[in-house]
């Protein structure tokens, strides 16, 4: 089973460092799982994105952190990624439950109605938010807070749960409080100066939750 209290989600576009090295830092600072996002305004594209796929994916493999591809169905079957993470708007999830049966696969879900059809399936997790606001995402839908992560409980929906957008180490521990599994992030890592400090404060913030 799939590690997600500290899921790191970045591309270069979301760097103010090499990405390389951001990713390197945030896995000596605690991270438990990766995705490679690279979409958005200044990313990259064929061979270059791929290339900076494979080299994130053996920093990954050399670490023990599984490597997920967001979106990118064609990217994750040839880098034979860990997994792949698609959203309401992205390749069907049946057609990618049926491409990726041996993988992890996770799936973006906004609303309480689409958590409980998620619960209904085989993924491995289901991704709530934006849970804050975030400048990352443009095209993000309106913040929800954590309440949703609580409705979506309430319903009893049994699927591991990680927080996503505007999560840094002030409200990390209230998305775990909701009943997360996990947190994921991406500015507070990867537009850090110093993202080895950045993740190893977001992995004190969960686990500091955790021991409660
Ligand atoms: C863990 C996790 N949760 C949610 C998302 C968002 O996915 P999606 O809605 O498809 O948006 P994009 O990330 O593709 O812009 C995610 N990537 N990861
Ligand atoms: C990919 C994604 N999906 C919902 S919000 C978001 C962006 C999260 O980025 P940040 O952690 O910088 O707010
Ligand atoms: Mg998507």
């Amino acid at each position: 089973m799939i590690d997600l209290r500290n899921y790191f989600i970045m591309g270069s576009q979301d760097c103010i460092g090499d990405p390389v090295e951001t990713l390197r830092q945030a896995i000596q600072g605690g991270i438990t799982c990766f995705q490679f996002r690279e979409k958005g305004e200044g990313s990259r594209s064929g061979k270059r994105k791929e290339e900076l796929a494979r080299k994130l994916q053996q920093l990954c493999q050399e670490e023990d952190i599984p490597f997920i591809v967001n979106d990118d169905v064609a990217l994750a079957k040839k880098l034979d990624a860990d997994g792949i993470h698609v959203g309401q708007d992205d390749t069907a999830i049946e057609t990618v439950l049926h491409d990726f049966r041996q993988k992890v696969v996770g799936l973006s879900t906004h609303t309480v109605e689409e958590a409980l059809l998620a619960n209904e399936l085989n993924v491995d997790y289901i991704g709530v938010g934006p849970i804050y606001g975030t400048k990352t995402k443009p095209d993000a839908k309106t913040p929800s807070g954590p309440e949703r992560i609580k409705e979506i409980r309430k319903v009893n929906v049994t699927k591991p749960i990680v927080g996503i957008g505007g999560i840094h180490i002030d409200n990390a521990r209230e998305v775990m409080e909701a009943g997360a599994d996990g947190v994921s992030y991406i500015s507070i890592v990867s537009r850090s100066e110093t993202p080895y400090e950045a993740a190893r404060a977001m992995r004190q913030a969960v686990e500091e939750e955790v021991r409660y």
